[in-house]
């Protein structure tokens, strides 16, 4: 740890340290993220982006008082570094550690949970307009990345508070060219524009300045020449956009400048309104492989600090049997065309751009959009795929339903990360897609349990002519040992009984049907036996197989990744009620509680969705069934 660093307790200790110190206290901070993040994983390329930003920050304004929001809140560890959370950074992203995101449970300087990206300037904006309410001074901050800055959300929020121009408020854009990828849209191009063109960085005073000193017309010219000063500003100005907004815009400016970031900062603190301060940051700063590649650093596992190779081996996933699957398809069907709202890497879609680059769209971070573009690509005849993960396709629910199920057009949805995603913990978890997307109309739902199943399921949805969602989880792809590259229709909506036993029915579908096979051998060796269902399609279910095992007091056991509420055990259950099937029904699945961050494995084990714990429960359930029914027997004997 650095001597400096070491001394930094809280926000009061950076403000109190003479400035000729800060730039050593950037190296150790630098130096301290790539160490812990080297071991524990994590958004390294962000926060080495952000270090001086960050400092600045706390320099200039007063936590907890003032308030920040960090959008999405992957590059707020300085700031947790600054905020006594030092000592614990070990625990990062792990099991009961330290969160990769703010937490308002942590500190008291986090003041508004994030993880999903463009909310920051819509809760500060609440917060700002609250402490006016409330008649309170403090200071109000948001710090959104460029490639945040291109959701909806955030436009919505820079729309509103051009609306509520005497609310004090400052945005800080920390603009560094990159989303996870390069990123993309007519805003991003703008502010390269802005960031690099010479005569976009004329601010105004430097135009007064000019036109004043044209002869004779300089003045009184300038003055009546509104509309010149206009379109010359509209021209030259930079951040107009934002100041046509009702921003006034500071910038842009060096991010990794001390004392031009507390200058503009201290200006921004005293403007009133909304201000924006636009800054210009290097993603990866001080790590040269992250300098390099940063999207391939924006959210690491562990990794050599010296070379910056990951110290994992790569498996076969289900995004990789996604990617393999949708360009073997892609190669026979022009009109397979495929979406991306700024997680083409993340979900297995790099491949196919590079191939097919006039068939890919990558739309920023914009999920809305992506879905209802999808509609549109298919009411005009194309077979768009959306891949997203799940958490961030509950941005675009309304759309899947409104724009797409409505009409019933051939939409394919690859929902990545489906189940417990790990270390990102409760806003990242993909446990909630079944509840929000059973309900509605003409979709169907797929989850496939291995690799064939996967490629299957991708061919299926193209054949089934209709909005298909397919769901998988972020794991390694149970490969099926005959490569063949064949591809069959799945029936629709059938189940498969995988193993049959009399002692108990286990229900589940997708990769969870892995550990559901596992433990019904486990139970064979204790000679009870079980009928393993597997059910591919959660909708349609397949009510023919599940009443043709489930009888009236059958011992049944539905295990799933995913919340009850609205799951597969929501569904099993209101189709046994429906049949007046009165069976010994028990599930596994995730409580209606919000599921903290830990491994994969870690949480799967804390969940009871191990195969042990999978086994543990059925011996359970046939145990005391048994025993329930040897007591009523002797009971009945003896009365
Ligand atoms: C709604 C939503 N979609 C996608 C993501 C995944 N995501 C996390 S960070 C990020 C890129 C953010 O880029 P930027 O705001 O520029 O921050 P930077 O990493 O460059 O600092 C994306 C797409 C998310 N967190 N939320
Ligand atoms: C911060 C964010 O939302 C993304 O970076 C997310 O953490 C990516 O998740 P994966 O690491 O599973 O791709
Ligand atoms: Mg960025």
């Amino acid at each position: 740890m650095g001597i400096i660093l070491d001394s930094i307790n809280s926000p009061e200790d950076v403000k109190k340290l003479p400035k000729h110190k800060l730039s050593t206290l950037t190296e150790e901070i630098r130096e301290f993220i790539i160490d812990t993040t080297s071991k524990t994983g994590g958004h390294l390329a962000p926060n080495l982006g952000v270090v001086e930003l960050t400092i600045a920050l706390h320099r200039v304004f007063k936590t907890p008082a003032d308030k920040f929001v960090w959008d999405v809140g992957h590059q707020s560890y300085i700031h947790k570094l600054l905020t006594g959370r030092r000592d614990s950074f070990d625990t990062l992203r792990q099991l009961d550690g330290l969160s990769g995101f703010p937490k308002v449970t942590e500190s008291d300087h986090d003041h508004f949970n994030t993880g999903h990206s463009s909310t920051s300037i819509s809760a500060a904006l609440g917060m700002a307009l609250s402490r006016d309410i409330k008649k309170e001074r403090n200071k109000v901050v948001a710090v959104i990345g460029d490639g945040a800055l291109t959701g909806g959300m955030a436009f919505e929020a820079l729309n509103h508070c051009g609306h509520k121009q005497n609310t004090d408020l400052t945005v800080v854009l920390n603009d560094n060219e990159m989303s996870i990828g390069e990123n993309v849209g007519g805003l991003s191009s703008y502010l390269s524009r802005v960031r690099t063109d010479p005569k976009y960085t004329k601010t105004k005073e430097d135009i007064e300045f000019i036109l004043k000193k044209v002869p004779a017309i300089g003045g009184p010219l300038f003055r009546s020449l509104d509309r010149v000063k206009d379109s010359l500003k509209y021209m030259l100005v930079a951040g107009l956009l934002f100041e046509e907004l009702g921003f006034t815009y500071l910038g842009p400016i060096d991010g990794h400048d001390f004392n031009k970031l507390e200058e503009v900062l201290k200006q921004a603190k005293k403007t009133s309104g909304p201000v924006l301060v636009h800054v210009i940051t290097k993603k990866g700063k001080g790590f040269s492989p992250a300098e390099k590649t940063p999207d391939k650093f924006h959210g690491v596992s562990p990794f050599d600090k010296t070379t910056g190779i990951p110290l994992a081996k790569k498996k076969k996933t289900f995004t990789d049997g996604f990617s393999e699957a949708l360009c073997d398809l892609a190669k026979l069907d022009e009109k397979i065309v495929a979406i991306s709202a700024a997680m083409t890497s993340g979900t297995g879609l790099s491949k196919f751009a590079t191939k097919y680059p006039q068939r890919f769209f990558d739309v920023g971070i914009a999920e809305q959009h992506a879905v209802t573009m999808a509609a549109g690509l298919a009411a005009d005849g194309l077979k768009p795929v959306f891949a997203v993960y799940s958490t961030f396709l509950q941005r675009g629910y309304d759309q899947v339903l409104h724009d797409v199920c409505l009409q019933n057009l051939p939409v394919v949805f690859a929902i990545d990360r489906a189940g417990i995603v790990g270390a990102d913990g409760e806003t990242h978890q993909g446990i909630y897609d079944i509840s929000f997307l059973s309900h509605i109309p003409n979709l169907k739902i797929i989850a496939p349990k291995d690799e064939k199943e996967l490629k299957d399921s991708l061919f299926t949805a193209f054949e089934l002519k209709c909005p298909v969602a397919i769901r998988y989880p972020k794991d390694t792809l149970p490969v099926t040992d005959k490569k063949e590259n064949k591809y069959n229709k799945l029936p629709l909506g059938k189940g498969n009984a995988l193993t049959t036993g009399d002692d108990i029915i286990i229900i589940s579908s997708g990769a969870t049907t892995n550990n559901c096979l596992k433990a019904a051998e486990m139970l064979k060796n204790k000679e009870i036996y079980a009928t393993v269902l597997h059910l591919p399609f959660i909708k349609p279910l397949d009510d023919d197989i599940l009443c043709k095992y489930i009888k009236e007091n059958s011992k049944v056991l539905i295990v799933e990744e995913h919340t009850a509420i609205g799951g597969l055990t929501s569904l099993i259950a209101a189709l046994l009620a429906s049949k007046n099937i009165k069976a010994n029904v028990n599930s596994i699945a995730l409580p209606d509680e919000f599921i903290p961050q830990g491994s994969r494995s870690e949480i799967i084990e804390r969940y009871g969705l191990g195969c042990d714990d999978i086994y543990d429960s059925a011996k359970k359930i046939v145990i005391k069934e048994n025993s329930y029914e040897n007591k009523k027997k002797v009971g009945s004997i003896t009365s």
